[in-house]
């Protein structure tokens, strides 16, 4: 049985003294049984929230990092350095990074490389623009995008992945994805990763849905076969709503 992953991506918002907040009042609150719940925060809180988290069930993922141990890179951050913080995840390719840092596949898949090295989670991006998604496209740009992350994975790996099917048109945006149009991509993403490693695998990795996911939507999400959680912008920066998400994983 795959766990249910609910993970807030906070992008660039918060400060320490903010994350730390958000922990005191969702502490014991955002549980629920068989729901995994990670925060996935700005480099700068991840120290304040690993030490904050010690003793809940929340976990603490970062948003990026670099593909290399360490180097002259400026203003890099490398595995070995999360690592060291205690943090467990990392959002991976996240269209935003795509878009505005020059992400590509290849880095990608250099990312999911070097997580794996130093004992991190990753949760890999995938998902198409609105123009694909009108063309068309919308399995061709996950298959490339999916295959291309896992490239050079073994199967034991691979099934440690976390795949966050996120349309970029839903991002953010208030329009999300039906339920039943996230399970066909997710089922096809599955199947993907069942053609790479076999149905024992594709069984056992887990597949979010991102976009305008909301306490309000949640369930119906989670309602699908193939949907194993959700990477979550917005609506998980508030508490109340954070621990509304989770409850409503179950
Ligand atoms: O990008 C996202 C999560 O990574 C989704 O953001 P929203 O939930 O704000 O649409």
């Amino acid at each position: 049985m795959r766990k249910p992953i609910i993970a807030g991506n906070w992008k660039m918002f918060k400060t320490v003294g903010e994350s730390l907040a958000f922990v005191s009042e969702v502490k014991g609150k955002a549980e629920a049984a068989g729901v995994e719940s990670v925060i996935c925060a700005p480099f700068t809180n991840l120290p304040a929230l690993v030490e904050a988290v010690k003793g809940t069930t929340l976990k603490v993922g970062a948003q990026n990092l670099h593909f290399e141990d360490s180097g002259a890179y400026t203003g890099e951050i490398s595995g070995v350095m999360l690592k060291d913080l205690g943090v467990e995840y990392v959002i991976i390719g996240h269209s935003e990074r795509r878009a505005y840092f020059a992400e590509t596949d290849e880095t990608v898949n250099k990312k999911v490389h070097a997580a794996f090295k130093h004992g991190l989670t990753p949760i890999v991006c995938v998902g198409e623009k609105l123009e694909e998604r009108e063309a068309g496209q919308t399995k061709s740009v996950c298959k490339v995008q999916t295959e291309a992350a896992f490239a050079g994975l073994s199967a034991e790996q691979a099934a440690k992945v976390v795949i966050a099917y996120e349309p970029i048109w839903a991002i953010g945006t208030g329009k999300s994805s039906t339920a039943a149009d996230a399970q066909d991509v997710i089922g096809y993403i599955r199947e993907l990763v069942a053609g790479l490693y076999g149905a024992e695998t594709a069984a056992a990795v887990r597949i979010q849905y991102g976009g305008s996911v909301k306490p309000s939507n949640i369930a119906e999400y989670m309602q699908q076969p193939d949907i194993d959680g959700a990477l979550v912008g917005g609506a998980s920066l508030e508490p109340a709503s954070y621990i509304d998400l989770i409850k409503g994983a179950e």
